[in-house]
């Protein structure tokens, strides 16, 4: 498998084959539509008592007519009459009767004369075996062929690999997968190595004519289009088993892609999106892309897992959010939790995701801040709920700790025993939870579901690895990351700002905070961004507050990609 034959297109689209009967059908409307606005002309001058013969004579004359028989020269003679006849049907003006005949007959003439190219007539001598070849011409410019290349290494035949969907070859409609090349510009290829190909490709110019023998089977191509969410990073210049790196295309986590081609069990042609090309490049499918980590996986060094490292417990402590493992004193695994962990990374390279537009009887979407600690996430969210607290809430959290004098129960926490925190823990009703100071806290998902049920909007703030327990049908969050300025922009930012310690005393931020705030960022950027619907980098508190109350309104009121198993749940869901 080699690399794309570079060449291309430029221009001459050869559209043809069933986009000329495309072509067909759909002018037929607009014929119907023009011949009508040509009784409504002739009804018109009849009225007026205009001579036939000038009214043919003006007629044939006219720009509108002009650009008609174009359009008739187009189609065949039969689809003409019966567009004129349609129309000549349905009108009732018995005096155009004449003037329309004149108009198929001068149509008649022209449409019987041949305009086509005159070619030699075909030899008469054929050899019974003789195979049919094709002879196609693509005008190379700077595009890319669109196609790749192999040799059959038994019979040292060159064969069209692939052809990109929407590239040059594609769009000509005259390469496909399969065919066996013959000549390249007047060059035998049967024995050459690609490589010699692409150098006789490369030193073409203008006209590059291929002499394929097609493939006599094509398969059908029934496949439905598939969106993805990419959960990883991919680049084909760094993938030794790519066909074609230059084929390739590269993504990140998060892009979502268009599968346009699945036919390759292991190279699938994807479009990303929004796409500004019409050009596919080939990926790794699924079951390839699980492969690679898999190797890469066993082929390193084992290293505990890091992926969930944040910079530790927020320190506002509205909620400690210890990870599950350390509330318990246990050692479970995160890769129970962690929604980017080793594990569940390899399980699913791509997320199918579908445009969804939340429907204004449904309850809203969720909506989940997350962010490093003391980079502002709970300042936007209390602001945000201050700006209208009818429209937004966020959840009433549960704790086992006894409850103020001026606490009351439902408002500020559900004040729960010990023993009902385990059960709801064990039910898996915590979208998170941790322990501070000997007290269990957790925010529910019913607590999220019942400001939901209410009519409002839902913000919360969760840590990174509570994302899998929102990222679902019934609460379907919208995950905004809120990203901290640069270093520099936060000492100017919160010069007067203080930040509150794991000890519950607030002081002036330091450098290192800042720093620290800045790495955990990065950090949590880089393992989780895939899951990020929306980034807010808060610099000016005003800025932010602004673009949150902005992403909060498309969540609910623009469509966005989410995953396919919140619209259509599958029995693994
Ligand atoms: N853009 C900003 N400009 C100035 N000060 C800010 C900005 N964003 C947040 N702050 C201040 O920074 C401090 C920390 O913010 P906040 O408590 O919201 O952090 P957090 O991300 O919720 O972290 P934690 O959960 O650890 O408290 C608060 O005093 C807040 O007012």
């Amino acid at each position: 498998m080699r690399p794309d034959v570079e060449t291309d297109p430029g221009s001459a689209p050869l559209e043809m084959g069933d986009k000329g009967m495309m072509l067909h059908i759909a002018n037929f409307g607009s014929l119907t539509q023009i011949l009508a606005h040509v009784i409504a002309e002739v009804r018109g001058s009849v009225n007026k008592d205009i001579n036939g013969a000038e009214l043919l004579y003006s007629l044939l004359n006219a720009p509108w007519l002009q650009s008609l028989l174009k359009k008739v020269l187009k189609l065949t003679t039969s689809s003409i009459q019966l567009v004129v006849w349609n129309v000549l049907l349905t009108t009732e003006i018995p005096e155009t009767t004449c003037i329309f005949q004149a108009l198929l007959s001068a149509h008649d003439t022209v449409s019987l004369r041949d305009y086509e190219p005159d070619l030699p007539p075909l030899p008469k001598d054929l050899p019974e075996d003789e195979e049919a070849m094709r002879i196609v011409c693509l005008v190379k410019n700077n595009q890319p062929l669109g196609a790749t290349i192999r040799r059959d290494d038994v019979t040292g035949e060159i064969y069209i690999a692939r052809v990109i969907h929407g590239g040059l070859a594609d769009r000509s409609g005259l390469l496909h997968a399969g065919d066996r090349l013959v000549e390249v510009n007047g060059h035998p290829v049967f024995g050459l190595e690609p490589e010699q190909i692409i150098q006789i490709l490369a030193h073409s110019h203008g006209t590059i004519m291929f002499k394929v023998v097609p493939i006599t089977d094509r398969p059908v191509n029934n496949q439905t289009m598939l969106y993805v969410r990419a959960m990883v990073d991919y680049n084909p210049h760094m993938d030794p088993s790519i066909p074609c790196a230059d084929a390739g295309m590269a993504f990140r986590k998060g892009d979502i892609l268009e599968i346009v081609d699945q036919s390759d069990t292991l190279w699938w042609q994807a479009v990303k999106l929004p796409s500004i090309s019409a050009c596919a490049g080939l990926i790794p499918s699924t079951s390839l892309l699980k492969r690679k980590q898999k190797e890469l996986w066993w082929s390193q060094p084992y290293h505990p897992h890091t992926c969930v490292k944040t910079s530790g417990f927020r320190r506002s402590l509205r909620l400690c959010r210890q990870r599950r493992g350390q509330a318990f004193g246990t050692s479970q695994s995160c890769t129970l939790r962690c929604p980017t962990n080793c594990y569940s990374s390899l399980a699913k390279p791509y997320e199918e995701v579908v445009r969804y537009q939340h429907h204004p009887e449904h309850p809203h979407r969720l909506i989940a801040l997350l962010g490093p600690s003391g980079v502002g996430v709970n300042e936007l969210r209390r602001r945000l709920i201050e700006i209208n607290p009818k429209v937004y809430q966020g959840a009433v959290p549960h704790t086992t700790r006894p409850p103020k004098c001026h606490e009351e129960s439902a408002r500020e926490y559900h004040f729960i025993s010990r023993e009902q925190f385990d059960t709801m823990v064990c039910n898996h009703r915590f979208i998170e939870f941790g322990e501070l100071r000997g007290h269990l806290y957790g925010t529910s998902v019913d607590a999220v579901k019942d400001v939901l049920a209410s009519g409002k909007i839902c913000v919360i703030d969760i840590e990174p690895y509570a994302l899998e327990s929102v990222r679902t049908a019934e609460l379907r969050a919208y995950a905004i990351f809120i990203k901290p300025p640069t270093v520099e922009q936060m000492k100017c930012t919160r010069m007067n700002s203080h930040i509150i310690t794991n000890y519950y005393t607030s002081r002036p931020f330091k450098d290192e905070d800042f720093q620290e705030i800045e790495d955990a960022g990065r950090n949590m950027e880089q393992h989780y961004c895939q899951f990020f619907d929306h980034v807010i980098v808060n610099d000016g508190l005003q800025a932010a507050c602004v673009q949150l109350l902005t992403a909060v309104r498309r969540a609910q009121d623009e469509p966005q990609w989410v995953p396919a198993a919140w619209i259509r749940p599958t029995d693994q869901s």
